[in-house]
């Protein structure tokens, strides 16, 4: 067999627009087929392989959502997307959740169609750098052999190949980064890179500029062209980390971009296409912000298109051995402890609050405190008739990342259960306080903090505080 070019199939009444996205395709070296109604676009999906179907919402035969459930359904190998009418959000979702691969909205601007159909040719390429998707990975980063981590792990494995936005929702710590990370990292984007922000730890005067970017002097201080978010996530993706804490302001210019798939850099004269998958994450009901006020319901029913939940390692006991042991085995090396008799029902009685972040802290800690490599029951020091956090805000038992520090300090009095951790998140937040106050004026927030241009320079790489190259 000779070496073929990728097959597309493309479903419109439109002749004119058929003939436009036939003519774009054919120029990026396809071979195109294409229908003009369901029951043609049947025939030929039975006929050939196809490495993406192309349809439009509504044809003169039915509608291009039953061609979305039959190829989901049937050719699990074909991606497909769907164009849809200008400004109809309810199409584009409700396609992703049938299992669209992604959408592009008419007028079809070209240079997305191009992003879009490289994307859809990377789902079909055997995934260069994404795992094999359809073993229940036990030995991946995700631990726990429960019933639950296991139905967690397949619906990654299948939700990795889409460009549907997914919205995570778990406690703090209960692994929502490393759940995002997987999907990520099993999807035809792993080679691509992979942005945590983390929208709570961003201040408000920074926030257009750090996801957007800037264009050199479009301020004071913006010495040079700098990328945003977007910018550093293109091919990849972008998890909006905290999602509940962005400011009102910047819902309105994230949801632009979402719906737009451009952004344009301050200072900037036009935007820029931007492909990237989005994941959110929050420990927040996203849906009380919502009624509250707080959060937009446009931006809400953009972001969650499919919601992932990853549930509290107090209601899968059953994933407490394995974790245990990658967590004891990674604090060890070759020497990893052993655990004395008792120490697992122990565990198993305990609520963890901060999850398995907490359950991190605790066998970390109890390894300093154990003898001849053996961690007891006591070491462990669990504080009994801890009942657990009742409500989803419930702050984690110990601040933990650099967000965590201004929202979520320990009550007065008590001790921060990880003291570099509290520590570096403090520190982090004064200086991104100090480059605000200075518009990314290094030399001046230095100056502010008595300490050296190089100092800063060296705390902002060792916090991951980015900032514009001088
Ligand atoms: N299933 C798991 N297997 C192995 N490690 C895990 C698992 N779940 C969480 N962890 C570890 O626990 C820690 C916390 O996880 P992660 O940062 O993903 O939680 P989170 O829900 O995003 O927390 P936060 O809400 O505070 O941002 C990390 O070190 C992570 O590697």
């Amino acid at each position: 067999m000779g070496v073929r070019s990728p097959r597309v199939l493309v479903v419109d009444d439109e002749a004119d627009l058929r003939e436009l996205l036939e003519l774009t395709l054919v120029k990026m070296g396809l071979d195109v087929d294409s229908a003009a109604t369901v029951a043609e676009a049947r025939a030929l999906l039975a006929r050939h392989p196809y490495q993406l179907v192309l349809t439009d919402m509504r044809l003169p035969d039915g509608l291009g959502l039953e061609l979305v459930r039959e190829v989901a359904a049937t050719y699990k190998n074909t991606p497909i997307a769907v164009v849809t009418a200008f400004g109809s959000a309810d199409n584009a979702v409700v396609a992703l959740k049938a299992g669209a691969f992604d959408y592009i909205a008419k007028p079809v601007a070209l240079d997305q169609l191009r992003l879009l159909v490289r994307s859809a040719l990377r789902v079909h390429d055997a995934a260069p750098g994404a795992r094999a998707v359809d073993v229940d990975d036990v030995d991946g980063p995700l631990k726990g052999g429960s019933a639950v981590m296991a139905a967690l792990r397949a619906q990654i494995a299948r939700l990795a190949r889409s460009m549907a936005p997914i919205a995570i929702h778990g406690e703090s710590g209960s692994g929502k980064e490393l759940a995002a990370r997987e999907i990520h990292a099993r999807s035809p984007r792993a080679g691509q890179p992979f942005i945590a922000v983390n929208c709570g730890a961003i201040p408000e005067a920074l926030m257009e500029a750090e996801f957007f970017g800037y264009r050199k002097g479009a301020f004071t201080g913006a010495a040079d062209d700098r990328d945003g978010f977007f910018q550093a996530a293109s091919g990849g993706t972008l998890l909006l980390d905290e999602v509940a804490d962005l400011p009102l302001a910047m819902q309105v210019k994230l949801l632009r971009a979402i719906q737009e798939r451009r952004v344009r850099k301050i200072g900037a004269t036009s935007e820029e296409p931007v492909d990237v998958r989005l994941i959110s994450a929050t420990h927040k009901n996203l849906a009380r912000c919502v009624e509250q006020g707080a959060f937009r319901q446009d931006l809400f029913y953009r972001l969650n298109v499919i919601e992932l939940a990853v549930p509290p390692l107090r209601e899968r006991q059953g994933d407490l051995p394995a974790l245990t042991d990658a967590i004891l085995e990674r604090l060890g090396g070759p020497h990893k402890a052993a655990l004395a008799p008792g120490v697992l029902e122990a565990l198993a009685g305990y609520r963890f609050p901060g999850n398995v972040r907490e359950l991190e802290n605790i066998l970390e800690r109890a390894l300093a405190f154990a003898n001849d490599g053996v961690i007891e029951v006591a070491d462990l020091a669990l504080k009994s008739g801890l009942s657990g956090p009742a409500s989803d805000d419930a702050a984690p038992a110990a601040p933990s990342s650099a967000a965590a520090a201004s929202s979520s300090s320990p009550a007065p009095g008590a001790l921060p259960a990880n003291l570099p951790d509290y520590l570096s998140a403090i520190e982090r937040d004064i200086i991104v306080r100090a480059l605000a106050q200075t518009q990314f004026n290094r030399t001046q927030a230095a100056q502010l903090l008595g300490i050296s241009f190089r100092q800063l320079r060296y705390q902002m790489q060792k916090l991951n505080i980015q900032e514009p190259e001088t």
